[in-house]
């Protein structure tokens, strides 16, 4: 499909269940590969970018297969009492390695544009026996992994740039890795250090890991702790700047890994309530998820939003009064801050979104793509480098035009414009199956929850 309209809609409410954290199951699927046992993956999302990993595995001599899921119980969740009801349930098998991969001979790895399977894998696979190149979509060869390479370096690994300094795509010969006193400059994205942290216990020795660089995107290294954790993984939080990180471990199967819903994913059923009257209720991440874009739900309560949490949803409603633009620092949120984007379209005021400069680094430059689609709206757009102000125009949402939005390629463009069609002008959206690589269902899913009155 080329583009897909979207008409008026005035009103939204109703019940959404967001699929899998692409976060989530790109961390566990490489886990569950280095962990010694079989691990069931429950609510596994498929999609692009956990599909690219999912490939990679299998070609290293990871077993994945589908299981028949009838049935199937949400054992990882705390409290079996709110055991999710979930239909149409996908889950995978994944038999592990036992430790990092023993291949012979050289593989070409396509990971396509996902930095959830490059980064890791290009640190996993530095420590492993064999040859491997890892390339991937145009973009990924434009999106930065000096850091993480260069700390890997640090160790003794062999990687070369196959293209350009500081870019994949690379080619890494294995080799194992004793550990030590490693840095790492985590100021353009936090998944050098998530990399780094998923392979440092498989090493030979202990590790020091330090953090350089005004880290950006933490949340998202909390994830990775968390979940190492749940592979039965020691890591130690030394201070916000340093780890330890015991050498000679085994991740371990945890038996069944339950996946939350996608955070990011749910920030545009959550705008949708706070912009359409609501409520909307969104299932599978909540209080207790381990994703930090739940967070995106306080951002649109200080907007104005009536946000209520559950231990694994969050019902949003229109406030009593209209939402408010307002100047949020949103570097902890980078993926479901482009949300509040396209929600300051229906705030009185202006919204000052600041500190995402690695907004640039992403599926494409997020700062300037924002910005033009934006514009094409109506509002008036300010960018700088690192955040942007959005003005709707002086009538409000009554005030936007019909737009045809570039997607440039970005499953979050395509998503956060979606908003745009609680505006009378709707919206159209161009090339909208980019959703692909997080969230394949997404406009189905976003029409049913929008006629759902
Ligand atoms: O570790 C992760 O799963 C992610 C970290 C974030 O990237 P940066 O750390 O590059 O901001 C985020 O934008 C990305 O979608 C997923
Ligand atoms: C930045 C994103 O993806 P990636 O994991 O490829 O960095 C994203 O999903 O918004």
């Amino acid at each position: 499909m080329d583009n897909l309209t979207l008409s008026y809609r005035a009103r939204v409410a109703g019940t959404v269940r967001v699929p899998g954290s692409k976060s989530i199951a790109n961390r566990a699927l490489l886990l569950a590969a280095l962990a010694e046992g079989t691990t069931q993956l429950d609510n596994m999302l498929i999609s692009d970018d956990t599909a690219r990993m999912r490939e990679a595995l299998t070609e290293l001599g990871v077993m994945i297969t589908e299981v028949d899921t009838v049935g199937a119980k949400c054992t990882s969740v705390k409290n079996a009492s709110e055991k999710p009801q979930v239909e149409n349930l996908t889950s995978l098998q994944v038999t592990g390695l036992g430790g990092l991969p023993a291949f012979s001979g050289a593989l070409s790895l396509f990971l396509g544009n996902a930095g959830t399977a490059m980064r890791p894998l290009a640190a996993v696979l530095s420590a492993s026996s064999g040859e491997f190149e890892l390339t991937g979509e145009p973009r990924m060869y434009e999106r930065p992994i000096g850091p993480l390479v260069d700390a890997l370096k640090s160790l003794g690994a062999d990687i070369e740039y196959q293209q350009t300094e500081g870019f994949p795509p690379l080619l890494i010969r294995g080799k194992e890795l004793q550990g030590g006193l490693l840095r790492v400059d985590g100021s353009m994205s936090s998944q050098y250090v998530s990399a780094l942290l998923m392979l440092l216990p498989l090493l030979a020795g202990d590790t020091r890991l330090q953090l350089v660089g005004n880290v950006v995107s933490k949340p998202y290294i909390d994830l990775t702790i968390a979940m190492m954790r749940s592979f039965s993984a020691r890591v130690e939080q030394v201070n916000e700047r340093e780890f330890f990180i015991p050498g000679q471990q085994q991740y371990k199967s945890p038996g069944v890994y339950w996946i939350e819903g996608d955070a990011s994913s749910a920030s545009y059923f959550l705008a949708a309530g706070a912009i359409g009257q609501g409520p909307v209720t969104v299932e599978g991440v909540g209080s207790e998820s381990l994703q930090g874009d739940r967070a995106f739900a306080d951002v649109l309560e200080a907007m104005g939003a009536e946000v209520s949490w559950g231990a694994r949803s969050i019902r949003v409603a229109a406030g009593k009064q209209d939402l408010q633009g307002g100047v949020f620092d949103l570097n902890h949120i980078p993926d479901a801050a482009m949300t509040i984007a396209t929600t300051a379209l229906f705030a009185s005021g202006s919204t000052e979104i600041r500190n995402i400069a690695n907004w640039r680094l992403k599926e494409t430059d997020r700062l300037h793509a924002m910005a033009t689609e934006l514009r094409k709206c109506g509002a008036d757009v300010v960018e700088g480098d690192d955040w942007i102000r959005i003005t709707p125009p002086p009538a409000g949402a009554n005030g936007l035009r019909h737009a045809e939005i570039a997607t440039y390629d970005d499953h979050r463009m395509a998503m956060c414009f979606a908003l745009v069609s609680f505006a009378e002008c709707g919206v159209t959206i161009l090339d909208p199956e980019c959703c692909k690589k997080t969230y394949p269902n997404f406009f189905a899913d976003f029409s049913d929850i929008v006629y759902s009155n």
